[in-house]
């Protein structure tokens, strides 16, 4: 049912009239994590605030972003290595295999920054998607994706899931390439969108910060922060 993408016919707004799922139906599906952090709860109103300038706001994503990879980065996973302390030699471990992140242009770079304070040495594999904002239809405009993939996981990274449709052309992009294991790291999804990502992939785990009530008519997260690209860069 919620499996279609808006269509701006030019005479409504693109979601007047669209059936939208509920919180509660969406909060069911198996592989969706909303984050439960107190720390996280104060970032984003900090983030949601309007009066939050963008020096703070693009801060503010970063250190969401940090938070978000530290969640999902749970189930990583390890090999054994060998090493020595000071003392004596001991076994440790070691993330097993490369690790991407996929910011989806502009809004994702923010995200793609945070989640890179904790794991540094990931991969970036640009993806530049534009939605229109009549049509609510995104199309590609940059891709820089790499041909030779030898990742265990690559994160799609973008601060708003609105209808769903930038983050599922992301993930069709990203599995064309062959990626083992793709997940999808937001900050705030509206239940919308988040079923139409986990009916179009039901194979990929995703995570978001926080889970809102809806899209307004013309394809806006509510209460959700605005436009986060324009937030993080200053281009209102
Ligand atoms: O779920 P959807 O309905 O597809 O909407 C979400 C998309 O819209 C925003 O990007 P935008 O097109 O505004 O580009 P920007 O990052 O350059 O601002 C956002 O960052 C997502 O990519
Ligand atoms: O609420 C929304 C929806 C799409 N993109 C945004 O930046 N914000
Ligand atoms: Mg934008």
């Amino acid at each position: 049912m919620f499996g279609t993408s808006p269509q701006g016919d030019g005479s409504k707004l693109p979601m007047q009239g669209i059936p939208q799922p509920s919180r509660e139906e969406v909060l069911k599906l198996p592989r969706v994590h909303i984050s439960t952090h107190p720390v996280m709860a104060h970032k984003m109103t900090l983030l949601r605030n309007k009066n939050t300038p963008p020096p703070q706001f693009y801060q503010l994503v970063k250190e969401i972003g940090a938070l978000l990879a530290y969640e999902a980065t749970e189930t990583l996973s390890l090999e054994k290595s060998i090493i020595e302390t000071p003392l004596q030699s001991m076994t440790g471990y070691r993330l097993a295999g490369g690790i991407g992140v996929t910011p989806v242009l502009r809004a994702g770079l923010g995200l793609a920054e945070g989640f890179r304070q904790v794991i540094p040495d990931v991969q970036v594999w640009h993806l530049g998607l534009r939605r229109d904002e009549e049509t609510l239809q995104a199309t590609e405009y940059y891709n820089r994706l790499p041909h030779q993939v030898d990742l265990q996981v690559v994160y799609a990274v973008d601060p708003m899931l609105a209808t769903g449709g930038s983050a599922i052309d992301a993930i069709n992009i990203l599995k064309r390439r062959g990626i083992p294991r793709l997940s999808y790291l937001g900050i705030i999804a509206a239940p919308y969108g988040l079923m139409r990502l986990a009916q179009a992939h039901p194979d990929i785990d995703i995570y978001v910060a926080e889970l809102d009530e809806a899209l307004n008519d013309n394809g806006y997260i509510v209460p959700g922060l605005g436009d986060a690209g324009d937030r993080q860069f200053g281009t209102f």
